[in-house]
C-alpha cells in the first residue's frame, strides 16, 4: 500500500461520521481531496459544506456539494481535516498548504475534529516538519527576527500568498516540547495571523491509515 492509498482509505474512514442533513467542516490538501471526493458520494444527503480554503472551495463546488460562508452557520457538528505532523496528545502542525488560518478558524466552530493522515505523519516529537507562521506582509522582518528570539530559524516561503493575502514563513529546526505555550508565544507577535500549531484546540479523532487498515485513536 503506498501513501496515497493510505490517505485515500483514512479519508473514507471519515465519511462514517458525516450524518444526515448536517453541513460539513472541511480542511484542505491532499488527503482532504480524497474526502471531498467521497463525499460527493453522499451529497444529496448533506446539507453541504464549510470549507477552509479556495482550493476545497473549488473541489467541493465541482463535485455538486454546496458550499457555505461560515458567518451563515451556527455550529458545526465536524471538521475533517489532514495534517503535517501529530502526536499521541493529537498536538499538530498543520499549513503546509498555507492554508492554516482558515482551517483554524472553521476547527474552532466544529464540535469534533477528525483528522485524517497516513501513518507517516505520527511524530513522537512536533518540529521537524518546519512550522508554518501565516503573517501580514509588511510585518515580515519583525515577526522573523521575534521568532529567532524564541529559538526558530524562519524561512519566507517564497511565492507564495494565502488566500487571506498574506506571506508565510516556515519556522525550522524547533523541538516543540510544549506545544501549546509555543503556538500562544507565536500568536503573541505582533503581525502574526496565526500559526500551524493546532494544540490549543487539538484533534478529537485521528483516523490513521496504514498497511494493516486505517487505525481509529
Ligand atoms: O495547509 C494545509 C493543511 O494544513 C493540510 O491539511 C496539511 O498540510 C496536510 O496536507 P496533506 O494531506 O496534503 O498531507
Amino acid at each position: 500500500m503506498d501513501q496515497n492509498q493510505k490517505k485515500k482509505a483514512a479519508a473514507e474512514a471519515a465519511l462514517a461520521f458525516v450524518q444526515p442533513d448536517t453541513i460539513v467542516g472541511v480542511g484542505t490538501g491532499s488527503t482532504v481531496n480524497f474526502f471531498i471526493d467521497a463525499l460527493a458520494s453522499k451529497k444529496n444527503d448533506i446539507a453541504g459544506a464549510v470549507s477552509s480554503s479556495d482550493a476545497s472551495t473549488q473541489r467541493l463546488k465541482k463535485l455538486g456539494i454546496e458550499v457555505f460562508d461560515l458567518n451563515s452557520v451556527d455550529d458545526l457538528d465536524i471538521y475533517v481535516d489532514g495534517a503535517d505532523e501529530i502526536t499521541e496528545h493529537k498536538h499538530m502542525i498543520k499549513g503546509g498548504g498555507a492554508a492554516l488560518t482558515r482551517e483554524k478558524i472553521v476547527a474552532a466552530v466544529a464540535k469534533t475534529f477528525i483528522c485524517i493522515i497516513d501513518d507517516t505523519k505520527h511524530v513522537p516529537i512536533l518540529g521537524r516538519f518546519p512550522l508554518p507562521v501565516e503573517v501580514i506582509p509588511m510585518a515580515r522582518s519583525y515577526v522573523a527576527r521575534e521568532i529567532v528570539k524564541l529559538g526558530g530559524d524562519p524561512a519566507y516561503r517564497q511565492g507564495v500568498v494565502t488566500d487571506n493575502g498574506n506571506i508565510i514563513l516556515d519556522v525550522h529546526n524547533l523541538e516543540i516540547l510544549n506545544p501549546v505555550e509555543l503556538e500562544n508565544q507565536l500568536n503573541n507577535i505582533v503581525g502574526v495571523v496565526t500559526n500551524g500549531l493546532f494544540a490549543d484546540r487539538c484533534a478529537d479523532i485521528v483516523l490513521t491509515g496504514t498497511e494493516q487498515g486505517v487505525v481509529k485513536s
